[in-house]
Parts: structure tokens; sequence; C-alpha cells
């Protein structure tokens, strides 16, 4: 379960489209709680008083976030100031535990990519990624390939074909680029590609549309 920004092939590294986990305060508590979610994976079997004693002290840890953090309405309000990327969302976000966290980066001939390596909370398939969890990365991938190409929307359709199991704790390389523009109707493609072998091919319909921020 550990994100990676090694560049692979045909992903040069250009400009961050996510951003940069910066290994203290709450990032370093985030990649603490993925180590947790890896750890506590199928090790449980047959230890279950050591496992109450870790619910416990796991269950006193969120009690004392939720007593210091503010009201849930407020963090959304929170999370959606400013310009630029995002640290919250489940895909790229530092601050978000179920992101792997991917990496993106802008390329110069409009595309974007980034490398990231998924552990077993990430399964579908023995031994493989989960079909869902491709198409989650591939989701927000077009829809950040769109925001570097300068029109945004919100996905209409999403269509992939999964060409071969997707393995885990291999380096993937994901892509997105945004193919064209015709009225409010976006037209993106992307694909997730490991050793140089296309595992999964996406093809994204977004379409144009203003969504209010929460204030
Ligand atoms: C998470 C971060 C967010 C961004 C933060 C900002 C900055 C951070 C920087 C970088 C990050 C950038 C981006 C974020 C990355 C990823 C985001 C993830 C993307 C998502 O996860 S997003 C959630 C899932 N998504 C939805 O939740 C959509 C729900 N849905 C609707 O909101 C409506 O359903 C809508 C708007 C789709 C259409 O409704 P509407 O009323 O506006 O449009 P209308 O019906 O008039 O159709 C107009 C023409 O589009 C055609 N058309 C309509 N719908 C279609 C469809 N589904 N497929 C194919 N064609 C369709 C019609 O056929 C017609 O075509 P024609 O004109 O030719 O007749």
């Amino acid at each position: 379960m550990t994100g990676s920004d090694v560049p692979a092939e045909g992903t040069e590294r250009g400009p961050e489209l996510t951003a940069t986990p910066r290994n203290k305060g709450v990032d370093a508590a985030v990649a603490a709680a993925r180590r947790v979610v890896a750890s506590l994976l199928h090790a449980g079997d047959g230890s279950a008083a050591e496992m109450e004693k870790i619910a416990d002290q796991l269950n006193a840890i969120a009690d004392h976030l939720d007593e210091h953090a503010p009201a849930v309405e407020e963090r959304l309000v929170d999370m959606w100031r400013g310009e630029g990327v995002t640290r919250h969302d489940p895909v790229t976000g530092p601050e978000n535990a179920i992101a792997p966290p991917l990496q993106l980066h802008g390329k110069e001939d409009g595309s974007i990519g980034g490398v990231v390596v998924l552990g077993l909370p990430y399964q579908g398939p023995p031994g493989f990624v989960h079909g869902g969890v491709s198409a989650l990365l591939l989701d927000h991938t077009l829809g950040v390939a769109n925001h570097w190409a300068g029109t945004s929307g919100v996905t209409g359709t999403l269509t992939l074909r999964y060409h071969r199991p997707t393995p885990l704790f291999e380096p993937l390389t994901v892509t997105g680029r945004q193919v064209s523009v015709d009225g409010r109707k976006i037209n993106t493609v992307g694909s997730i590609t490991a050793g140089g072998k296309l595992c999964v091919s996406a093809d994204g319909l977004f379409i144009v549309k203003d969504l209010p921020r929460p204030r």
C-alpha cells in the first residue's frame, strides 16, 4: 500500500498536479493509518485478545481526533477553499487514508501520468488489483487530465476495457489525456500499464457542469 513517484516509461516528470505529501502533521498520521489498514488485513486470525486491545487503542485515537477536529460541515467548506490541487480526494489526497496515494504530473504533450504501487487492500482477483479500484484511479486521472488541458467536467460515461489482470505490488503507470472538447462534451482517454504492458484502457465522456462549492 505504498505510493511511488518514480518515473516509468513515457511518464517523464512535469508539473505536480497533486498535493505532495509533507510527511509530517496530518499527512504523516494518514500514512500511518494506511499502514494500519494494510497490516490489519487478514492479520488477526488466532489473536482475538490482542485484536480487542488494538480495537480499543484505535477507537481511542479516533475519539481523540473527533474531539479535536472541527465539525464535518466546517471541514467540508474548508477543504474546498482556494484553488488548485486537492489534499482530500480518494485517489491522490495525502490527507485521505483510502487514497493509495497516486501522484500525478502534467506533461508538455498535454497528457498527465503517475506511478503507483498497490498493496493488499486493493486486491480483487488473487494477487491482482480490484477492477473497481482501477476504475477509481482512471476516473480521477481522466478528470485531472481535463483540468490540465483547461476544460473540466463531471464524468458522464466511463468505459473501461480490462485487457489483462493488473498486478499488485508492482509499479503501475496511470495516464490520462484529453482528446477533444465539443460544446459541453469532453472526450478523454487513459490507461494503466504494468511493465510496459496494457492492463486497463479507459474512454471517458465528461460533461462541463458548474458544481457550487459548499459554503
Ligand atoms: C475531486 C476533485 C474535484 C476538483 C477540484 C478542483 C481542482 C483540483 C485540481 C485538479 C483536480 C481536477 C479534477 C478532479 C478529478 C476527478 C474528478 C472525478 C470525476 C467524478 O467523479 S464526477 C462524479 C461522477 N459524475 C456525476 O456525478 C455526474 C452526474 N450526472 C450529472 O450531473 C448530469 O447527468 C450530467 C451533468 C452528466 C448531464 O446532465 P445535464 O442536464 O447537465 O446535461 P444534458 O442532459 O442537457 O446533456 C447535455 C449533452 O450531454 C449528453 N449527456 C448527458 N449525460 C450524459 C452521460 N451520462 N453520458 C453521455 N452523454 C451524456 C446529452 O446526451 C447531451 O448531448 P446532446 O447535446 O448531443 O444532446
